[in-house]
């Protein structure tokens, strides 16, 4: 299987066009009110229904309660719904009864010591987004621009698709991938010209050079990428 493209924070027409005409796996939508990438329910309904059965649509919250999760689920439609806040197992499993959708768990990575709740997520999470872990001060979890230490991710053997983000951009997402054996990238400042406004040329080059990418060598064991791999011989 190709490794998955995921353009996140998307919020207008025209630039998540960009990203489907581009060949995007997967298309992000951001709910939180303080990032500059946050769109209303009515904005949702609109690129929910543009985005419907071209890429997988994804519901990006933080700490959302069910209320909120609700109408993101009523309105944008999402095939699966990213935590991107300090959710809890039990509060995903939770999510997991209530919206019956597959969800993606972000965890803030800086050291290897922050992958200890991984054994834990992984009996409940489809899927992993390693991501840099944001600064105490930060106005919000995710979206800054800045990658992590990829190399806290090589020997991670995890019996669950992952992705990674953080800082990702055209110029670094073949290194990132080749380091992380990670089955699928996600970019949402790496492709702006500002913090909120998507460049369509960054959103085509993020894309073309993601779907350059090689399969690394070691093969992976666990990424999306590693059955096609292993089944190809
Ligand atoms: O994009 C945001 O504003 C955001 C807000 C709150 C949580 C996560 C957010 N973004 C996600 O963070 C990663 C990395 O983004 P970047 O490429 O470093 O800007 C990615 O998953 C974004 O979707």
């Amino acid at each position: 299987m190709p490794l998955l493209v995921k353009i996140c924070g998307l919020s207008t027409r025209e630039t998540l066009d960009v990203a489907l005409e581009g060949g995007a796996d997967m298309v992000g939508f951001v709910f939180f009110p303080p990032s500059p990438r946050h769109i209303s329910l009515e904005t949702a309904r609109e690129l929910g229904s543009r985005a419907k059965g071209r890429a997988v649509k994804v519901a990006l919250t933080v700490d959302a309660d069910d209320a909120i999760l609700e109408n993101i689920v009523e309105t944008l439609r999402p095939d699966i719904l990213q935590l991107h806040g300090k959710e809890t197992t039990a509060r995903l499993r939770d999510i997991k009864a209530k919206f019956g959708l597959p969800l993606m768990k972000a965890l803030p990575v800086e050291t290897s010591a922050d992958l200890a709740p991984l054994p834990g997520y992984a009996g409940v999470a489809d899927r992993i987004l390693f991501d840099a872990r944001a600064p105490k001060d930060a106005t919000r979890p995710g979206g800054l621009g800045a990658p992590f230490d990829w190399h806290v991710l090589e020997n991670l053997d995890l019996a669950l698709p992952y992705m990674v983000s953080g800082g990702l951009n055209a110029d670094n997402v073949t290194e990132a991938v080749r380091v992380t054996r990670a089955g699928g990238v996600d970019v949402s400042s790496g492709v702006e010209r500002m913090p909120g406004v998507k460049d369509p040329e960054l959103i085509r080059a993020f894309i073309r050079a993601a779907r350059a990418i090689q399969p690394s060598s070691p093969l992976p064991v666990h990424g999306e990428r590693s059955t096609a791999q292993r089944a190809g011989g």
